[in-house]
């Protein structure tokens, strides 16, 4: 398996988390991970990671145990993480924020800079711009295009439609798709179900720190009565 996680406990601090959460993802899959506001989505993302390393459990990636690495080591194994808070260099030009994103010496190959662009026209046109002048959805493409530049095999996509306007938010689903096309595994974590059904095949959700549910994201499409129940839409 691509990505497996077996059983994990994540606390922060005293305060217990994630209980005994599991979940795999094949390779070049898109699996979401759905709930309401607090129920654990980042926590999962930041134990994989590795920036909340569990306290139990295993997480496997392409089959080498990773949980009690560093973050940086896991990322040069080829995990990229998109945090929630657009997290750019807004003293950099668009370019330079781009370039920070190389890792060098990395075995990986795939994206640069003109491939970016192609797949993210507005940061072509934006080039020489600082970051921090960007608007937010332009913002949320940098801190992806930036991910991508590391040459990721699994992508981490935690909360992208937040706080953005529909219209960015359609423009966001169609470079996911296209992401996907080029082998990129994603894992995405998603308050707004209607997001991310449409680019993932399968879902998890989480309530309260626990899967409760996971199947087909087709069976969560075609019945809205498990959505209802645990996301409240
Ligand atoms: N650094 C921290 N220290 C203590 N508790 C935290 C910390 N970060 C998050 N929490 C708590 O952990 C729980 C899970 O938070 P998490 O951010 O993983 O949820 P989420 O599902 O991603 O929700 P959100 O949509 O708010 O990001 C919440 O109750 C939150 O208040």
């Amino acid at each position: 398996m691509f990505l497996k996680i077996e059983n994990i406990d994540t606390y922060y601090d005293a305060t217990h988390i994630l209980f005994g959460v599991s979940l795999e993802v094949a390779q070049g899959e898109t699996v979401s991970v759905l709930g309401r506001n607090g129920v654990g989505k980042t926590t999962l993302l930041r134990s994989i990671i590795g920036l909340t390393p569990p306290r139990r459990g295993k997480i496997y990636f392409q089959d080498c145990r990773i949980n009690g690495r560093q973050p940086f080591q896991i990322a040069r194994q080829g995990v990229g993480f998109v945090p929630e808070d657009r997290d750019i260099f807004p003293n950099l030009t668009v370019k330079e924020n781009l370039e920070m994103g190389v890792q060098k010496n990395s075995q990986r190959s795939g994206w640069d800079l003109d491939k970016i662009f192609r797949l993210f026209p507005i940061l072509k046109e934006r080039r020489n711009q600082w970051g921090g002048t960007l608007s937010g959805g332009e913002q949320q493409m940098l801190t992806i295009a930036r991910t991508l530049m590391g040459n990721p095999s699994l992508l981490l996509l935690d909360e992208l439609s937040e706080g953005l306007a529909p219209l960015v938010v359609r423009a966001i689903k169609e470079q996911i798709l296209l992401i996907q096309k080029e082998g990129v595994t994603i894992l995405i974590s998603e308050q707004d179900s209607s997001f991310v059904l449409d680019v993932s095949s399968r879902s998890y959700i989480l309530e309260k720190g626990q899967i409760c549910w996971h199947g087909q994201s087709q069976e969560l499409r075609d019945d809205p009565t498990v959505l209802d129940r645990y996301l409240g839409v």
